[in-house]
């Protein structure tokens, strides 16, 4: 479908939206992989992702990961939530309520009703176009909605930007854009701490007071650095990480703002599989530590695996959503996200196996 991107559009244009009060960077979606040629360099095959072989990325894809007693206990809450959509959670810490966003003639999202659930690893996936962005930007104030409210802790929030979002506790990840690949690892976290005195003209006219927020503000990056195995990168530019470890640098930058929510932008893409696990091992520790996580993501492996809850979109509406074992069974989930290929199953791991994704994208050719 044709569409004019400028068309009927009540805020900014999805995703290039920015706070302009806040620390966090604001960046566009661009690829991962935008990295300037400047700033490559040879990666460590101690810590490359990308130089792991297949063999360990099948042992990590058979591995069970242990479950914390947080996962435990909210696994056990939510088996008391009917599965069914819109369906009111125990505690909720997001809720959104009649949200439309439309695109000129087209309608990209169209959600009645969602509660996230505080705690919990909510996952929010669906086939190519469903509107997951969409909705994403729109809940972290980087989008506006032609209609709809959404609320979070309780506080209305739809007409909040994500500038003020970010201080309110609930934050989201940006993929690393070539301005970010550019800056060490270090000025990368630092950009992201919130009140950085040294952007205005108070903080550049009393150094003093700045450079002591300054201290601060690069232990506190240390130690997360340091939590994310990144220390050790801490001078190199974040364009020459691998990958995964660009996903941990932009986690660990969100965590910067010390959120009770945090908002990931698909954490799993461009990750080597022998990687995954670690990076899902680190959202999952962000859940254990009492943090609530909304993720968008297209790696069906980080869906079956780490998330407490699943709400599927398709066509812009949200067409299941339910604890991952049952919602991959769910027919409509099927057809929504396979298509033809309804003898799939959306949990299972050889979805990983890249020659059963060659098979089916050649079918999906064919068709
Ligand atoms: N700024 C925009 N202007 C016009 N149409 C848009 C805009 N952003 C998204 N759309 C359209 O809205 C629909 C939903 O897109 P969206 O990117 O939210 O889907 P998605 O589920 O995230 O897809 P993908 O998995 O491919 O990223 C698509 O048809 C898309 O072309």
């Amino acid at each position: 479908m044709s569409v004019d991107k400028n068309e009927n559009e009540p805020g900014e244009q999805a995703g290039t939206a920015g706070p302009v009060e806040t620390a966090v960077p604001v960046e566009t979606a661009e690829s991962v992989e935008a990295a300037p040629a400047d700033a490559a360099e040879t990666p460590d095959p101690a810590d490359s992702d990308e130089l792991i072989g297949s063999a360990a990325a099948a042992e990590v894809a058979a591995a069970t990961p242990e479950r914390s007693a947080a996962a435990q206990k909210v696994t056990e809450t939510l088996s008391r939530v009917d599965p069914k959509v819109g369906v009111a959670k125990p505690d909720m810490i997001l809720t959104a309520t009649g949200v439309q966003r439309r695109f000129g003639g087209m309608t990209a999202v169209d959600v009645d009703h969602l509660e996230v659930q505080r705690g919990a690893i909510t996952a929010l996936i669906g086939p190519n176009g469903a509107g997951k962005t969409t909705f994403f930007n729109l809940l972290t104030g980087f989008d506006k909605p032609n209609q709809g409210k959404w609320e979070f802790e309780g506080r209305q929030i739809s007409r909040t930007s994500a500038a003020k979002l970010a201080r309110t506790g609930m934050v989201r990840t940006f993929q690393l854009t070539k301005a970010l690949s550019r800056l060490t690892v270090l000025q990368n976290m630092l950009l992201a701490a919130p009140g950085n005195p040294g952007e205005n003209l108070f903080g550049s006219l009393f150094r003093p007071l700045w450079s002591g927020v300054e201290k601060r503000n690069t232990a506190k990056a240390l130690g997360i650095l340091e939590r994310f195995n990144l220390a050790a990168k801490k001078d190199d530019f974040a364009g020459s990480l691998s990958g995964g470890q660009r996903k941990l640098l932009e986690m660990a930058r969100a965590l910067m703002t010390d959120p009770t929510m945090i908002m990931l932008d698909e954490p799993m893409a461009g990750v080597n599989p022998a990687l995954v696990q670690s990076l899902l091992g680190h959202v999952q520790s962000l859940r254990d530590e009492g943090m609530t996580v909304l993720f968008v993501e297209h790696d069906m492996h980080a869906v079956r695996h780490i998330s407490d809850w699943v709400v599927v979109m398709a066509e812009g509406r949200i067409v299941a959503e339910g604890p991952p074992e049952s919602v991959m069974q769910d027919q409509a989930v099927v057809d929504a996200y396979l298509g033809a290929h309804h003898d799939t199953d959306l949990g299972d791991d050889a979805l990983l196996d890249p020659a059963v994704l060659a098979r089916l994208e050649a079918e999906e050719e064919k068709r």
